[in-house]
């Protein structure tokens, strides 16, 4: 006996299903390969009716065969299995518990019904091994048999129904029985027993060749005609090879389940036979259809992911990009899911297609989240790129387009690298990391240009800084009544300019309009603000002092042709020190307070009306209208310069005194010599000449044009001169 045709226990009698012998055997005989190409022959008989003897004879399956001197026993205990030797396509051959069994007593049929129902549900053909004797007798074992089998095929549904071929095998036929005849009978006596059978209403009617294709075979005593038994059972064993072809013994099966769901099959059939219910076939292809497909993809599945090139995929994911990626992974992933196809091929195609579409979705969720790994080194990569490039670009030229084609050139590599990373089938959306690496990109494009941005606005400022100054601070020096005037012109005119300047970054940094706008006036008011810290930093309280003192000197001692004034009045002192006070105050009015925007002067109108009264007036605690930002002095401290401004200009005004009083004893001199000058002059001009330096000291006419003056000339410029004094 070869080993791989060991017959094997399926079920044993205390109704056990023999697991793990099943399996061993399968795999021994190689079933799995074998998909929908195979067949199953079982037979069923009185106990000892020599069916071990004609199973081990027609196919050589090595079953147990009761020994002729321990007599009629029963051998065979439940369900075995073995392989037919050399029959082609594989065939099972299923030797099953003797129908008649003395030893599980009268009652004890429950177990035969299930073996009958096993049978008829597992096996393609169903030899029924009988005596010839026993045939037309009423109580011999095979006629309950045969009604056993009828009712239990019942309980088998499924649509259209399972046929089976029923083959009588007749022991012991005597040679001279006309076969055709047997035949005859037997067949007749079946449709008899069919008829009898009660039926579900669907088949109430069906005729028995729906469900069974009924064959007779008679074969002579094996005991006694042992070469002719032999001879016989070599013929029938040739309608066993290619059972399952077109004209075959059984050429019209219909598979219930590919040999690699054979195991779980017979399981699940027993399992639910021993449960009393009724089999649906159907149904039952699709559990194991469903079962079998998810063992084989979660199989393909591990295997998938213990696959050398996909680990390797996945270890280099974790470190950068991998090119090539969702081609790599596409190829390995299909050479899965065709070797799943192929192992299902025979499996319910409903059934298989969505353990694939698992199986897929599976495989590719793990691929997905490598993929997501490594588009995560891509993209931080294409990010660092687009950092690195914005480095070098730039400001003067076209930035914004510049920068507009880095990040496009930046987006396009990632795109096409998602592009690359896409597995076939795989419908992957990108686009949610594509869009956060826009987001990054744009929102360190935004950085960039506004570092950009404030570079060159920090270099305009710093031009306009310049400008400012070089014209500011003179003007601040110079100061003067139109001091604002001159300030106002200078912020407007290089204000403007820089905002020319630009302009050119409008156009280099596409900036918008508001942008635009916005920069501008930012520009004006650091401006302002620069010429607002220059007027603090130059108009400081001592400055004001000293251009007050000297507009007080030029206009208190200056008459309006800039001639030193001769004071002769106190009147003359008194209107000299109003105009030459006004002017200074004036002056202090300007520097009081910031005017950039041309309002009217309210500490003019304050100090004046405080200070330029015959006697004057506190200024107030404040200056009310002008506000704390545009104050260069306080009232306060403008009070104090004023004070001190009066204080130190009170020398001109003491000086103009004094000379009104020496003036007017000069006067009353001058008088008595203007009469000698007369007594002379009428007298003679010969006397004139002594006095020539006299007059011309108090009249100041120039000695040479004296002297050269004729007498008559001179007579008249003395009465001129003596005229105005
Ligand atoms: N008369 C007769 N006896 C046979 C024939 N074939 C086998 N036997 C004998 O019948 C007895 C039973 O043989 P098995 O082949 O063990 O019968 P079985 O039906 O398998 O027995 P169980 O499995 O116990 O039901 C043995 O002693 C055989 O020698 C036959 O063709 N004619």
């Amino acid at each position: 006996m070869k080993e791989d045709i060991c017959a094997t226990q399926l079920i044993c009698g205390n109704n056990e299903f023999n697991v793990a012998g099943l399996n061993s055997f399968l795999q021994k005989v190689k079933f799995e390969k074998c998909g929908n190409s195979y067949a199953v022959v079982a037979i069923m008989g009185p106990q000892s009716g020599g069916k071990s003897t004609l199973m081990n004879h027609l196919f050589a399956t090595g079953f147990q065969e009761m020994k002729i001197e321990c007599g009629k026993s029963q051998t065979t205990k439940g369900i075995w299995i073995a392989k037919c030797v050399d029959i082609e396509p594989c065939t099972i051959a299923m030797d099953l518990e003797g129908s008649d069994s003395s030893e599980r007593g009268e009652d004890d049929n429950t177990f035969e019904k299930r073996i009958a129902l096993f049978a008829l549900a597992v096996s393609d053909i169903l030899l029924i091994n009988m005596w010839y004797h026993d045939i037309g007798r009423e109580h011999a074992a095979s006629k309950p048999l045969l009604k056993t089998i009828f009712q239990v095929m019942m309980r088998l549904f499924s649509d259209p129904p399972k046929k089976t071929t029923l083959m009588f095998v007749v022991r012991d036929k005597p040679s001279k029985a006309p076969f055709v005849l047997l035949e005859k009978r037997l067949r007749e006596d079946a449709e008899k027993m069919w008829n009898a059978v009660s039926k579900p209403q669907a088949h109430k009617n069906s005729p028995l060749t729906v469900f069974f294709n009924v064959q007779v075979v008679a074969l002579s005593n094996y005991q006694e005609k042992e070469e002719k038994f032999k001879e016989e059972v070599a013929q029938l064993r040739q309608r066993f090879v290619n059972s399952i072809s077109p004209g075959g013994l059984v050429g019209d099966k219909r598979s219930v389940v590919p040999a690699s769901g054979f195991s779980l099959s017979t399981q699940e059939m027993w399992r639910v036979i021993k449960l009393n219910k009724d089999l649906d076939l159907p149904a039952h292809k699709v559990m194991v259809a469903t079962l079998r497909c998810e063992e084989i993809s979660t199989d393909i599945f591990k295997q998938l992911m213990e696959n050398k090139g996909w680990l390797a995929l996945q270890k280099a994911a974790e470190t950068g990009p991998v090119p090539d990626f969702g081609r790599r992974v596409s190829s390995i992933l299909y050479n899965y899911l065709s070797e799943y196809d192929k192992e299902v091929v025979y499996y319910d195609e409903g059934v298989r297609k969505t353990k694939r579409h698992m199986l897929e979705s599976r495989a590719l969720q793990c691929a997905q989240a490598v993929c997501n790994t490594m588009l995560g080194h891509l993209s931080s990569n294409a990010f660092e790129g687009f950092k690195a490039g914005v480095t070098s670009l730039d400001p003067e030229k076209g930035f914004a387009a510049s920068l507009r084609a880095c990040i496009l050139s930046s987006m396009h590599e990632f795109r096409r690298g998602c592009a690359d990373a896409a597995v076939q089938h795989s419908n992957w959306s990108f686009s949610s990391i594509v869009e956060k690496l826009q987001r990054d990109i744009n929102a360190h494009a935004l950085c960039v240009r506004s570092a950009k941005l404030s570079e060159l606005k920090d270099k305009y400022e710093e031009q306009l800084v310049a400008c400012l100054t070089s014209q500011a601070d003179p003007a601040f020096g110079h100061g003067g009544e139109d001091m604002w005037v001159s300030i106002r012109r200078i912020l407007m005119l290089e204000t403007e300019n820089a905002i020319a300047r630009l302009s050119t970054i409008k156009v280099r940094f596409e900036l918008n309009e508001k942008e635009f706008s916005a920069m501008g006036q930012d520009l004006r008011h650091f401006a302002r603000n620069v010429v607002e810290q220059k007027a603090r930093d130059n108009i400081v309280a001592d400055k004001v002092l000293t251009q007050m003192k000297l507009r007080f000197a030029s206009v208190f001692c200056y008459d309006s042709h800039s001639q030193p004034r001769i004071w002769k009045k106190t009147k003359q002192i008194t209107a000299a020190t109003k105009e030459a006070r006004s002017a200074c105050l004036k002056i202090l009015a300007v520097m009081s307070a910031i005017d950039l925007d041309e309002k009217p002067n309210y500490v003019e109108e304050i100090l004046f009306s405080c200070l330029m009264k015959e006697t004057e007036d506190a200024l107030p605690s404040s200056w009310q209208k002008v506000s704390l930002k545009d104050a260069l002095f306080t009232s306060a401290q403008c009070q104090q310069l004023w004070d001190k401004f009066k204080e130190k200009t009170q020398k001109h005004i003491k000086k103009a005194t004094s000379d009104v009083l020496e003036s007017a004893q000069a006067n009353k001199k001058f008088g008595h010599r203007i009469d000698s000058l007369l007594f002379l002059f009428v007298n003679g001009s010969s006397l004139l000449a002594s006095y020539r330096f006299r007059i011309i000291s108090s009249s100041r006419l120039s000695t040479n044009r004296l002297a050269q003056s004729k007498p008559k000339l001179l007579r008249a410029k003395v009465w001129y001169i003596l005229e105005r004094k």
